[in-house]
């Protein structure tokens, strides 16, 4: 079945969905962050296209809790606004890189994120704290309205000003080197040190000079002086209601170039610090405080050994002592994202449940987790003050993210939906749910996209999206894996949770563990056999699809099968070994693969480099220049090896995007490049090199 790309078509033709066309598609608005202040007003971030296409900019949007009213915009400006959070005077603080209207001179040369006050009535935005190297983050304390601020700093600088002057020094020497004398380096896209993040005491939000009058800078603590590398004082804060508290997860050494992380506690008066939990065999984080700041909930994070995957649970911390009990023994998923309820007695959190991402209730005082939602993706969950409602966002393959209401009392709910500028009108065809049965009985569950127009009389061909992680699954909407993109164009897209996803339970992710060529590629395969026997699948145009993990897995099929036409194999893992060494946090790894010296066993096996002589199916390799996570030499050795076998391939290379493509452009070229290699491959169209690669 092969439908027109409305892209090729005349651009004033009206298109049947944004779908059909790229450039619609890249404009539909994408909501982002949620916030609810205490009495009840809630902002969303809302990314939509630079005037010149450049970009994805954020602003703030209100949004009705009631769903009565259409949401308005709050904010607007060239960089954009983010991280919105409500000081209980009503005003709303966000992050940006605006420019300050009072500023006589720009010091600061490349305009970095500062922090930013909109006053409780609207009007104007004013500068509240701007930094050299930027504001990284801040937490605001529920009650009193005090604030923390996550700001990097380089090393020795007691204040902003030597800390501006540390950095000119490197910039005026044309100094860019790091030297570096623990692991790691890197982290995602960016290089570690020498500035690392510090956390600093602000206090209450300074009150507004009148306009023309330049206010004194506020006065900032340091409340980590002693933060080093390589990740200083961490990206997590939270603030007690009072203000009095400060708890955050700190990163500490755990062996030869291993790292956990751990829970301390701040006073936020005198800096005193204290570890709250600190578990050897454990990394702690995402704590959250109680209402009365007597309790904090966190996440334990059981790290993975040779034999064992990682398990996670919630612990419900008191403040006082530090003792530590097990709020969700027993529960055989991996909570997330803990937030207490408003009087105290329960917490709420999201877990991976049966390819959805739901919201879960555990009381305090005992019984098992209550699954509040049925279908769908939730984040950014916000918990009412009068204990009425939680708000969040929420996702699927039905839905972009979008602000729901939910009941907190009810079960397996379909959440309201409120008004917001991201709602999705029309898809361009429907969505299943499906699934298998592995040869070891196991069940295995995918979501299927079918075109409009699939039927028997004009089967679709098929696509195998292959998730990343791999301790993950397919249930929320993704812009950068987008099935309607190529749902629009006619394909089925299958989306299986084989072995090693989460929310199935442990022993499902023990099925793959450390044998990703395993059940984890045979799941995969029982998704698909039994999906092209439907009528309305062409079993015989087929490609398989993967990023990451995903790619690493694409990889392993081309070695495995000539079953597919095409494969796709974006910023994947090719040779095992290598990229455990070269990867931004080998120790997330090793502990499941092994010592690449002493253990190869697990290596040899599932690296798929060592299978390339295997290789028959046409293969577009993708990698960007800046992922750290999979870095690049993985793409360019399987290029290499591809070429040097004769294996009909493509490389499209980004030479400065990260593990993810996010630029507007790329991302068009990215669609355009697949679409264009499957057509080839899988419909046996001409080859139409996209214009602008
Ligand atoms: C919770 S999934 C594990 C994430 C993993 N973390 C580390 C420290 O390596 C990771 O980044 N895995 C990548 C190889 C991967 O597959 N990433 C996927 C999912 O995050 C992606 O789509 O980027």
């Amino acid at each position: 079945m092969s439908q027109p790309d409305a892209a090729t078509e005349p651009a004033d033709a009206p298109a049947p969905t944004p779908f059909h066309r790229l450039a619609d598609y890249a404009a539909i608005p994408r909501v982002g962050g949620l916030a609810l202040s205490r009495d009840g007003r809630l902002v969303i971030a809302v990314q939509t296209l630079d005037p010149e296409k450049k970009k994805w900019v954020s602003a703030l949007w209100e949004v009705d809790p009631e769903g009565r009213r259409p949401a308005h915009r709050l904010t607007r400006s060239a960089p954009g606004e983010s991280s919105p959070a409500w000081a209980p005077d009503g005003s709303l603080l966000f992050t940006s890189a605006r420019p300050d209207p009072e500023a006589t001179a720009d010091k600061n040369g490349e305009p970095k994120p500062a922090l930013w006050a909109l006053p409780p009535g609207g009007g104007e935005a004013r500068l509240v704290l701007a930094r050299t190297g930027g504001v990284a983050g801040f937490a605001v304390a529920a009650d009193s309205g005090h604030v923390a601020v996550l700001a990097s700093t380089m090393p020795g600088a007691a204040d902003a000003e030597a800390d501006e002057a540390r950095r000119k020094e490197r910039k005026d020497a044309g100094v860019s080197a790091v030297l570096h004398e623990s692991y790691p380096v890197r982290f995602w896209d960016h290089d570690l040190g020498p500035a690392v993040s510090h956390v600093y005491w602000l206090g209450q939000v300074p009150p507004e000079v009148p306009a023309g009058t330049a206010g004194e800078p506020p006065e900032l603590r340091d409340l980590t002086p002693e933060a080093g590398p390589p990740h200083g004082a961490g990206d997590e804060i939270s603030l007690s209601p009072d203000g009095r508290l400060l708890a955050r997860s700190e990163d500490v050494p755990d062996g030869p170039a291993g790292r956990r992380s751990r829970l301390v506690l701040q006073d936020t008066a005198t800096g005193e610090t204290r570890v709250l939990v600190d578990d050897p065999l454990a990394d702690i984080h995402g704590g959250a405080f109680s209402p009365d700041g007597r309790s904090l909930v966190c996440v334990r994070e059981a790290m993975s050994t040779y034999a064992e995957p990682p398990d996670y649970t919630l612990l419900l911390v008191d403040v006082e002592s530090g003792r530590a009990s097990d709020l969700t023994a027993g529960f055989d998923r991996w909570p997330s994202a803990p937030q207490f309820s408003a009087d105290g007695s329960t917490v709420y959190f999201l877990a991976d449940d049966d390819g959805r991402h739901a919201i879960f209730r555990v009381d305090l005082d005992g019984g098992q987790p209550v699954r509040l939602t049925e279908d769908g993706a939730y984040s950014d969950l916000q918990v009412a003050r009068d204990g009425s409602a939680l708000f969040a966002l929420r996702s699927g393959y039905d839905s972009p993210a979008v602000p729901v209401r939910v009941d907190p009392t009810a079960e397996r709910q379909q959440p309201v939906v409120l008004p917001n500028p991201g709602t999705i009108e029309r898809l361009p065809g429907r969505l299943e749910e499906v699934e298998a049965v592995a040869a070891d009985g196991a069940r295995v569950q995918s979501w299927l996209v079918l075109p409009e127009g699939a039927s028997a009389d004009n089967p679709a061909p098929l696509l195998l999206w292959i998730h990343g992680g791999p301790l993950m699954s397919w249930n929320s909407w993704s812009w950068r894996w987008c099935p309607w993109v190529l749902a629009a164009r006619g394909y089925a897209v299958l989306m299986p949770n084989p072995a090693l996803s989460q929310g199935f339970g442990q022993d499902f992710v023990r099925r793959g563990w450390g044998e990703w060529g395993g059940a984890p590629y045979t799941d995969l395969m029982t998704a698909v056999d039994a999906v092209v026997e439907r009528p309305d699948i062409d079993a015989d145009r087929t490609a398989a699809m993967g990023g990451s993990f995903g790619g690493y897995m694409a990889n392993w099929v081309a070695t495995q099968t000539d079953r597919f036409r095409a494969i796709v194999t974006h910023a994947s893992l090719w040779d095992l070994d290598a990229f455990t060494g070269t990867t931004d946090a080998a120790y997330y790894w090793e502990k499941e693969w092994g010592d690449p010296l002493r253990e190869p066993k697990r290596y040899e096996q599932n690296s798929p480099h060592r299978f390339a002589d295997a290789i028959r199916t046409p293969m577009l390799v993708i990698h960007g220049d800046k992922d750290y996570r999979v870095p690049i030499g993985e793409g360019l050795r399987l290029w290499y090896d591809l070429q040097k076998r004769g294996v009909p391939s493509k490389f499209l290379y980004f030479p400065d995007e990260n593990h993810w493509v996010l630029t507007p452009g790329n991302t068009g070229v990215w669609y355009e490049t697949v679409i264009a290699f499957l057509a080839e491959h899988v419909l046996g169209e001409e080859w139409q090199r996209p214009e602008l690669v």
